[in-house]
C-alpha cells in the first residue's frame, strides 16, 4: 500500500472511531470520562487530517507540525484524563495543559524547530510518559469492582508504549532518512501503529464504558431503592452461594432477621413519607452497628435480614444485641417530633442436616416472632423447645 492510501485510510478510520466515541458520549452526557475520551477521538482525527492535508498543500509551520503535534499529545492526555476521571473522579486537565504548553514551546527551540528527529525525540518520551501514567492508573485500580473492564485498554496502552520505544529506536537508527512525510519505513510503520492504537484504545474505552454500565445495572437490580441495602433477589443469589460455601468449608452460616416494632403506628400517625424516612434511618443505624463485609438485606416491608458467615453464634448474638441497642438509642428525629423506634430480632444458625438456607431463615423468623411475643425490643436465638411452647 502506498503512503497516500495508508494516510487516507488512517484518516477515515480515526473519523469512525471519533464518531463512535462522540456518539457514546451523547447517549450519556453525565459520563465525564467518556467526554474526555470523545475529545481524544476528535483530536486524533484532527491530527491525522492535518497530515493528509499537508500531503497536498504546504501548511504554515505553526499549523503543521507545531499545532498538529500539540493536538496529538493532547489526545493522549485526554485518554489519560478520562482514565483518571473513571478511576478517581478527578480530571487531569492541568497535566494536559502543562504538557501541551511544553510541547508547543519546545518546538521553537533552535535544533528542534529544524529537525524532525529532534522533534520526535522530545515529543515521543512525553507521549510515553502519558501512556505510562494511564497504564499505571488502570493497574492500580485493577482489583476494584470495575477492574475487569480495564484489560483491553491496558493491552492497547502496553503495546503502544512498546511501539513508542521501537519508534524512538528507528528514529535514532535512521535519522538522515526522516522526512516529515515520505515513503519510508518509519512513516509507514508509524501510520500503521497509530491506526492500531486508535482501534485498540477505542475498543478499550468502549469496553470500560460497557463494563461500567453492566456493573451499575447489576448493582441496581440487587439494591433496594429505599434503604440502599440488598433486596430479596440479591438475598437469593448471595445466600445460595454463601450457604454452599459454608457447608463445604464446615464453617458457620447464620441469619439475624429484624422487624420494626409497631411500625404501623408510625405510618398511621406521621404518614408514609415519614415512615419511609424512618425505615432509611433504621437501615443506616443498623448498618453502622455491623461490619462493611456483613451482608445487609431488606427482605420486604419493614423486615431486614443480616447474613453472617464464619462467625460463632455467640458473636452473632453480640452483634444482634448491638444492633438492637443502637436502634433503641437513636430515635428518629423529624422537624416536629422525635419518634422512638425499636426492633425485635431473631437469630438462627445453620445446622448439619440443613438442606438449604431457607430453613435457616425460617428459624430466624420464628425466633423473631418469639421476640415479638415476648415483649418486643429484644433479640432471641432460635430454640426448638421454646418454639414448641410458643406454638402450643
Ligand atoms: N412507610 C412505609 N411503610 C411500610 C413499608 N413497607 C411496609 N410498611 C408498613 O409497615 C407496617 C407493618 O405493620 P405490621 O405488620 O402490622 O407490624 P407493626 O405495626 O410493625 O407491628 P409489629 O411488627 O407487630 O411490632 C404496615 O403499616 C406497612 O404499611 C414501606 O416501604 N414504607
Amino acid at each position: 500500500m502506498d503512503l497516500l492510501t495508508l494516510t487516507i485510510s488512517t484518516v477515515m478510520f480515526s473519523a469512525m472511531t471519533a464518531a463512535a466515541l462522540v456518539s457514546l458520549y451523547i447517549t450519556n452526557k453525565t459520563n465525564k470520562a467518556m467526554c474526555d475520551w470523545a475529545i481524544a477521538g476528535v483530536l486524533f482525527f484532527s491530527c491525522n487530517l492535518s497530515i493528509l492535508v499537508s500531503t497536498f498543500f504546504t501548511l504554515p509551520w505553526l499549523l503543521s507540525p507545531v499545532l498538529s503535534n500539540v493536538m496529538y499529545i493532547a489526545a493522549h492526555g485526554f485518554i489519560f484524563s478520562g482514565i483518571v476521571r473513571h478511576t478517581r473522579n478527578e480530571n487531569a486537565y492541568l497535566t494536559i495543559a502543562s504538557i501541551c504548553a511544553m510541547v508547543f514551546l519546545i518546538q521553537f527551540a533552535p535544533h528542534v524547530s529544524e529537525s524532525v528527529t529532534f522533534r520526535l525525540l522530545t515529543i515521543l518520551p512525553m507521549m510515553m510518559a502519558l501512556n505510562g501514567l494511564s497504564l499505571f492508573h488502570l493497574w492500580r485500580f485493577r482489583n476494584s469492582s470495575l477492574g475487569k473492564g480495564y484489560w483491553a485498554a491496558g493491552c492497547a496502552l502496553s503495546l503502544f508504549i512498546v511501539y513508542t520505544l521501537v519508534h524512538m529506536g528507528m528514529v535514532l537508527s535512521y535519522p538522515e532518512k526522516l522526512e516529515y512525510l515520505g515513503d519510508d519505513i518509519v512513516q509507514t510503520t508509524n501510520l500503521l501503529a497509530t491506526t492500531l492504537y486508535d482501534a485498540g484504545i477505542t475498543l478499550g474505552v468502549i469496553f470500560i464504558h460497557a463494563w461500567h454500565r453492566e456493573t451499575t445495572l447489576r448493582n441496581l437490580s440487587r439494591t433496594d431503592a429505599l434503604s440502599g441495602w440488598y433486596n430479596r433477589h440479591a438475598l437469593n443469589e448471595f445466600a445460595t452461594r454463601e450457604f454452599a460455601r459454608c457447608q463445604r468449608d464446615k464453617t458457620t452460616f447464620a441469619f439475624v432477621t429484624f422487624d420494626i416494632d409497631y411500625f404501623k403506628k408510625v405510618n398511621d400517625t406521621y404518614g408514609h413519607l415519614i415512615g419511609d424516612h424512618a425505615l432509611k434511618h433504621i437501615a443506616s443505624v443498623a448498618k453502622d452497628a455491623t461490619r462493611e463485609y456483613d451482608y445487609h438485606f431488606r427482605h420486604g416491608g419493614e423486615e431486614f435480614v443480616l447474613m453472617f458467615s464464619g462467625l460463632q453464634i455467640n458473636d452473632i448474638e453480640v452483634v444482634a444485641e448491638r444492633v438492637r441497642r443502637a436502634i433503641h438509642a437513636a430515635p428518629f428525629v423529624t422537624p416536629t417530633d422525635t419518634i422512638p423506634l425499636s426492633v425485635s430480632l431473631g437469630i438462627a444458625a445453620m445446622e448439619p442436616d440443613d438442606l438449604n438456607w431457607h430453613v435457616v431463615l425460617e428459624r430466624a423468623d420464628n425466633a423473631m416472632y418469639r421476640a415479638k411475643k415476648g415483649g418486643r425490643n429484644k433479640a432471641e436465638r432460635f430454640n426448638q423447645q421454646k418454639l414448641s411452647l410458643v406454638k402450643a
